[in-house]
């Protein structure tokens, strides 16, 4: 076993004027529920922020296969992580984005405490309104796959304490995430890591994959503070509606594969029968028209912009 990490003391965090409060509190105070899609680049959020999302989750699992074409298995690197975070920030500024530091730690389960701040800060530059930490032992793999492994909860919770030390009072939301469902501890121990990082100061708890209705009551019964689901199609957790899942007791629904497998199902559908019948002219009815998919990346404001400043002349009196 790995030698104790020396014990963090956490001070509540406060801006001064009552008890923290984010854009993410904001959004869980108005519904009491946020539907966090997951998203992968500027194109994926800004047809988000199009539909009138508030909020959406930037998906190690997607990002890593539209960046990379590969699976989520702790190949994506820290800087690609944070340049599809700045990019997906910049393309929707009106969504609040959670960002899956899973990926960008490089050092899941092995750095310390200065890659966590690091990270952070990072994070905090692209945009986004907040994270999630998880404490698998690198290299990390998709919460729905088999052989995971977790690091000493107490070296997660000094990574947590350091992290809400680095936020500071920035405009910034922190998810602690465990896998323990899948080890030996079983969610018993998932719920008593998620109690200790909430502890530990993050501001919601992630329990990963558990595996039926009645388990997701337990951890909402037995955690603290807000609570994040994640509705991986395919996955190890039923799925259920926001509304569902509310009355449960979660707060926020991350939706990570929805985007990118309905992306998947598209092109693979298209481009197929492109390929068999020698043209895409009796499945337009499958595309957005040229005229909505200009709309779509701002053409008409950019040529607006673009038209007030063709020319500067000097006012005169
Ligand atoms: C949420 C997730 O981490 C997938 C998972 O591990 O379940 C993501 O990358 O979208
Ligand atoms: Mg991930």
């Amino acid at each position: 076993m790995a030698d104790s990490p020396s014990v963090v003391a956490v001070k509540p965090l406060s801006n001064g004027a009552g008890p923290r409060k984010t854009r993410m509190h904001r959004l869980i105070e108005e519904d009491g529920i946020v539907l966090m899609p997951g998203i992968y680049d500027a194109l994926s959020a800004a047809v988000l922020q199009s539909l009138g999302y508030k909020a959406g989750f930037v998906s190690g699992y997607a990002v890593s296969a539209s960046r990379l074409g590969l699976p989520d298995i702790g190949l994506l690197t820290p800087p690609e992580m944070a340049d599809a975070a700045r990019a997906i920030c910049a393309a929707a500024p009106n969504v609040a984005f959670i960002v899956d530091a899973g990926k960008v730690l490089l050092h899941t389960g092995g750095g310390n405490a200065l890659n966590v701040q690091r990270t952070v800060r990072d994070i905090i530059a692209t945009g986004a309104a907040g994270l999630f930490l998880e404490d698998q032992v690198w290299p990390k793999k998709c919460g729905h796959m088999q052989g995971k492994q977790v690091i000493p909860a107490e070296e997660h919770a000094a990574k947590i304490a350091a992290a809400r030390e680095a936020i500071g009072d920035s405009d910034f939301f922190l998810i602690a995430r465990t896998d323990a469902r899948a080890t030996a501890g079983g969610l018993a121990d998932a719920i008593a890591r998620a109690n200790l990082y909430m502890e530990a100061g993050a501001d919601a708890c992630f329990v990963e994959a558990p595996r039926s209705d009645d388990e997701m009551r337990e951890v909402c019964k037995k955690t603290s503070g807000f609570r994040a689901a994640n509705m991986l199609e395919g996955g190890y957790t039923p799925l259920h509606t926001s509304q569902e899942l509310k009355e449960m007791g979660f707060h926020l629904i991350v939706h990570s594969t929805t985007a990118v497998y309905a992306s998947a199902r598209a092109l693979i559908d298209v481009l197929r029968a492109l390929k068999d019948e020698g043209s895409s002219r009796d499945h337009l009815h499958k595309l957005t028209t040229f005229e909505e998919f200009n709309g779509l990346i701002g053409l008409k404001t950019l040529n607006e912009i673009g038209a007030r400043f063709e020319k500067f002349s000097v006012p005169k009196n």
